[in-house]
């Protein structure tokens, strides 16, 4: 089967997912800053807890860094919220508010990611509401969402029939993260193994994940505007 298009800025790589406990407000722009410079290629704010005025802030900051690096800005939940701050997109689970809603709200322009846990049938649903990405899990055990659905990994080939860009998510660390992307994943969305406040930490940990796509995924490449080298590529 061929590749699956990669709309809207979207791009085989790290997706970075932010988490109000591991990252205190003082915390949350020097760590994604750093997940940036370590090359992930997708951010989501993800904050189920701080008032909102904490979250309008802590998004407009997040949506400057990001547009800053070049990489699209998702936030968990709210479409409101990326209305607001003009983020990129919104990524919706199965007890959130509606897609179709959410893109009638935010326009075709705007990346939408959807949960599909393992179950294909979500997977079809949300194609033909217009999802931009699917996203399954959980694959492994995860200290941040324990009682998130389990997935098998033998669902990310059978989705590709979806032809649309497929995120892994659950327990995935820089050891476990290269089998994901032989089975299919196109991106790993990932909080514990990348983020622990400190940003030296944050950048090395993303700078593997990196690794592991220029080592496994056929359509990585390196962010133009960050100043490394991988593996696979050379500077002109
Ligand atoms: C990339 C990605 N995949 C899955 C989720 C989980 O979304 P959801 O099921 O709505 O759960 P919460 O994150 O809202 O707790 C996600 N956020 N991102
Ligand atoms: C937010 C979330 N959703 C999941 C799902 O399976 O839908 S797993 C998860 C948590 C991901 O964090 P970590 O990388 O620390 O396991
Ligand atoms: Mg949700």
């Amino acid at each position: 089967m061929t590749a699956a298009p990669f709309p809207k800025g979207l791009a085989p790589g790290l997706y970075a997912i932010t988490d109000s406990k591991l990252l205190p407000d003082d915390k949350l722009l020097p760590a994604v800053e750093a997940a940036l410079r370590g090359g992930a290629v997708l951010v989501q704010y993800r904050d189920k807890s701080s008032s909102s005025a904490t979250r309008l802030n802590q998004a407009r900051n997040l949506v400057a860094a990001c547009r800053n690096a070049g990489v699209p800005l998702i936030i968990n939940d709210d479409p409101e919220l990326a209305l607001r701050v003009h983020a990129d997109g919104v990524h919706l689970g199965q007890s959130d508010s509606s897609l179709i809603d959410a893109r009638h709200r935010l326009g075709d322009g705007a990346i939408i990611g959807a949960t599909c846990h393992g179950d294909l049938t979500l997977a079809a649903k949300a194609t033909g509401e217009g999802a931009d990405y699917l996203a399954f899990g959980r694959f492994f055990g995860s200290a941040t969402k324990p009682d998130a659905p389990p997935a098998d990994l033998s669902v990310l080939a059978n989705a590709r029939q979806y032809r649309r860009p497929l995120t892994a998510i659950g327990g995935i660390t820089t050891r476990n993260g290269s089998a994901l992307i032989q089975a299919g994943a196109d991106m790993l969305a990932v909080v514990g193994d990348l983020f622990d406040g400190n940003p030296e930490y944050t950048e090395r940990q993303a700078r593997e994940f990196s690794r592991l796509f220029a080592a496994h995924h056929p359509l990585f490449q390196p962010r133009k505007n960050i100043h490394d080298t991988f593996s696979n590529h050379q500077e002109p």
